[in-house]
């Protein structure tokens, strides 16, 4: 079942100046996300990720198009409908947003109290939160006295208080070093296995997206240019700003001057192989061999995501036979001749 489903949706905003172009931040989206899954939304500052978030979770209305929700259409909804929808989404943010007047329990307590939600039910969901997130000792400390990564559990903890289903997490890394990260991303990991939410992950660090989504939808000026399993598209990226975004996890394959670069410094003559699982790597290494050439590894990279494998690595082949070992290959499926 789809968790959310756009089709064609539009945002514009106003020209920012008189004479200037309304800016379309949102430019004729279509993005579902089923049940169960980590999507993560991928795009350079001003792509139109947050705007796209700010739809789904119904604080601005789409332009035009469909936004679904857990199947309920929600552009046109009145308030009280758009609040059942939002009390089905929680929201954890970069800069975590909690009140820094009131305690972490006080934090969790906040949206319960304004549910409605009864004191003893209160009571246990917030301790049950607490031990989730490994913060039970802290429920009498303020935000003050955390270091960033419990505050951002404690945000994970706080999303977490209405039971939703959908969990839309902006940028909720990108304030914090590596090792707390980690910690972060195997929280949302355990809230979307052991709990079973959808999430929906904003970011643009490649990192993240290895470390925690099964698919990626890549924005770019308000469209999403691609979209599928990660480790696909990690593994064959089509689109030039997905190369770029996967480029910063594995070293792209040479092109223009590189390639003379490489050759002047290297010699002999360069092939680039395709190391993603169902490649003809194998073959390539067995026929480069029977020709008895002189081969080195030059440059590349392996990367794994999930229980697959992707890269490439260039080799130089020398010595008589080069040539030939060269054209034997050359028409192999991942095979790139280089110089
Ligand atoms: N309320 C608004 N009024 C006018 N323009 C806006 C508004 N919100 C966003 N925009 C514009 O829409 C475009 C997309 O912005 P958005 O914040 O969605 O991008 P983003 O990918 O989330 O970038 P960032 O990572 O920097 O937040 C930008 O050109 C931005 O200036």
């Amino acid at each position: 079942m789809a968790v959310v489903e756009l089709s064609d949706v539009h945002k514009q905003y106003p020209a920012p100046t008189r004479k200037g172009e309304p800016v379309r931040a949102v430019n004729g989206v279509d993005l579902t996300v089923e049940a169960g899954e980590i999507h993560a939304i991928v795009g350079y500052s001003g792509a139109g990720k947050s705007t796209l978030v700010r739809l789904v979770n119904g604080l601005e209305p789409a332009t035009s198009g469909s936004v679904k929700v857990n199947g309920t259409e929600i552009t046109g909804l009145g308030e009280k409908g758009l609040r059942a929808v939002q009390s089905d989404i929680g929201m954890v943010f970069q800069q975590f947003n909690l009140f820094n007047s009131r305690t972490v329990w006080g934090n969790l307590e906040f949206p319960l109290k304004v549910a409605g939600v009864a004191p003893e039910e209160r009571q246990r969901r917030i301790s049950d939160l607490l031990h989730f997130v490994g913060l039970a000792d802290k429920a009498h400390s303020y935000p003050d006295q955390l270091s960033g990564g419990q505050k951002q559990r404690v945000g994970i903890a706080r999303a977490l208080t209405t039971q939703p289903s959908l969990l839309l997490a902006d940028e909720c890394t990108s304030a914090l070093d590596p090792d707390t990260t980690r910690e972060v991303l195997a929280l949302l990991r355990r809230v979307n296995v052991e709990m079973g939410l959808t999430v929906i992950v904003i970011t643009h660090e490649m990192d993240v997206v290895k470390a925690l989504a099964h698919r990626i939808s890549v924005m770019e000026k308000g469209r999403v240019v691609e979209q599928g399993d990660v480790a696909e598209v990690f593994a064959r990226p089509q689109a030039d700003v997905t190369r770029r975004f996967v480029a910063t996890l594995v070293d792209g394959v040479p092109a223009g001057d590189e390639i003379a670069e490489l050759q002047a410094r290297v010699g002999g003559r360069l092939i680039s192989v395709d190391l993603a699982e169902g490649g003809a790597q194998s073959k390539v290494f067995a026929l480069v061999g029977a020709h008895g050439v002189d081969v080195k590894v030059v440059q590349g990279g392996v990367n794994q995501v999930g229980a697959s494998s992707f890269g490439h690595v260039v080799l130089s082949l020398d010595g008589e036979q080069a040539d030939a070992a060269v054209a034997a290959v050359a028409a192999l499926a991942g095979v790139e001749v280089l110089a």
